[in-house]
């Protein structure tokens, strides 16, 4: 029986995507990376592994995600995993694909939503951040915590070394998720 497919939808360098490719009996078919911005790091990882990418982009909201939903849905994709996409899925995308979006975030959520988590957290002060895999919805990291996991911030943590710990963390938690979550599909 073949894959589930899936696509990862990323805007940054890419750490999580690779991280996903690298993973040995994935659950499913990473079949299409959409990217945000022309991300040429995430771009070029995506060619290294031969990995379809679509980068698009429209005038506003609701005709950009009818035209990836198209691209979805072409490719066969049934799931979608957020890497460090730097959009906000509005209603078109969550009603095509609700229940079936994950995003991972780089605090113990609700704590720090939004962009530059581990600053955040940094600056706070506060003894232990981590990292969150969750399903969206129409909020910002709001949506059902799938599963959470500790990083304690070292006293002689710089925000880049806290940033490289919890990405190390990323990277084995979100293959781990998807592999949980789809071999029971
Ligand atoms: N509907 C949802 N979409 C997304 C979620 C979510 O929980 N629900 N998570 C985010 C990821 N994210 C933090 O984890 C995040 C990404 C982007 C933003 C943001 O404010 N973006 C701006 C600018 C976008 C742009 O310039 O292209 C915006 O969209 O207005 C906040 C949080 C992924 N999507
Ligand atoms: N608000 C969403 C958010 O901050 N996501 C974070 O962006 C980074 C992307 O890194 P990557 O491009 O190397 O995977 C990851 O740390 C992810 O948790």
């Amino acid at each position: 029986m073949s894959k589930l497919k899936a696509a990862v939808f990323a805007s940054g360098t890419g750490s999580n995507f690779e991280a996903i490719m690298e993973t040995k009996h994935l659950a499913c078919e990473i079949a299409l990376l959409v990217c945000d911005k022309a991300g040429a790091s995430v771009i070029a990882k995506a060619e290294k592994y031969g990995v379809p990418t679509f980068v698009f982009d429209a005038p506003d909201k609701a005709t950009y995600e009818k035209v990836i939903i198209d691209k979805l849905e072409e490719s066969g994709i049934s799931w979608i995993f957020l890497a460090g996409y730097m959009r906000i899925a509005g209603p078109t995308l969550l009603r095509s694909y609700e229940g079936r979006i994950l995003n991972i975030h780089p605090s113990l959520l609700p704590a720090f939503p939004g962009v530059d988590a581990i600053g955040q957290a940094f600056r706070a002060g506060v003894g232990t951040t981590g990292v969150t895999v969750h399903y969206i919805d129409e909020g910002i990291d709001t949506g059902p915590i799938i599963v959470q996991e500790k990083v304690t911030i070292l006293k002689d943590d710089t925000e880049e070394s806290l940033k490289k710990r919890i990405q190390q963390v990323e990277h084995q938690l979100y293959p781990k998720v998807i592999n949980q979550l789809l071999q029971s599909k």
